[in-house]
């Protein structure tokens, strides 16, 4: 024992000194910081609790929440995003950017790309007038699942439709499956890399009725906050 003391004692001191530089690179560099926050905090987080991150966002809302109150579901999540866990939701920021550009457009029909926990949809449909309606597509069966209690929960669930699937397989049928003439409103918030062939399609697909949307994007109905 005593024989191996120093390589014992050398051990600890290397382990110590390994910890010592990860905590400084998680607090000065941004990549590491995410990395350890959203992949290794959260999988551990995961194991530990057995549930997902976004399990825990609608178990704080279902806690926390008013039932039937939007208005108070989306600052509930605003709240567990800012002091518990970062989540991908559009957030505050964003969301009044959001809140004015769809007050101003004033649509009957609207699409979402990005479902995610139905943070969006839930703070959009609290604007909409009461005719109107939002689709709201999402291909990750978990988050549509969540998505659908939190809509349910804030009350919203008439006027917002949760579409299960790829948007590419669903926007050339929302004319067919889903009575979609036109579209008023759309909020491009899936993976970037769609965002411009998903912009194509719903061109293509005639859902804008504009003179010139053959041929030009109508940019005045999408938005999407690329810098995320
Ligand atoms: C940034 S999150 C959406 C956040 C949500 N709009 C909010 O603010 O609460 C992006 C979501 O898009 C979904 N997604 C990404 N690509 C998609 C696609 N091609 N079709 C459907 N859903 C997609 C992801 O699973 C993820 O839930």
């Amino acid at each position: 024992m005593l024989e191996s003391s120093p390589v014992l004692l050398f051990t600890v001191i290397s382990l110590l000194l390994i910890l010592l530089l990860l905590v400084l690179l998680i607090r000065n560099n941004g990549i590491a910081a995410l990395i350890w926050n959203e992949i290794i905090l959260e999988k551990i987080t995961n194991f530990i609790m057995d549930q997902s991150k976004e399990q825990r966002i609608l178990n704080f809302v279902l806690q926390n929440a008013v039932r039937g109150d939007p208005q108070s579901v989306v600052d509930t999540i605003d709240k567990y995003c800012s002091q518990k866990e970062w989540a991908m939701n559009v957030g505050d920021e964003k969301g009044l950017i959001l809140d004015k550009i769809l007050e101003e457009a004033k649509p009957s029909t609207s699409l979402e790309l990005g479902t995610y926990c139905g943070y969006s949809a839930v703070r959009m449909a609290r604007l909409l007038k009461p005719s109107a309606r939002l689709l709201t597509i999402e291909f990750n069966a978990e988050f549509a699942a969540i998505a659908k209690q939190i809509i349910e929960f804030a009350g919203v669930q008439e006027k917002v439709k949760i579409l299960e699937g790829p948007s590419e397989e669903i926007i050339p049928q929302l004319k067919k499956k889903h009575e979609v003439d036109t579209l008023d409103f759309v909020f491009l918030d899936h993976w970037k890399e769609r965002y411009t062939p998903d912009t194509i399609l719903l061109q293509i697909s005639h859902y804008f009725t504009e003179p010139h949307s053959t041929h030009i994007p109508p940019w005045s109905k999408i938005i999407s906050f690329s810098a995320r």
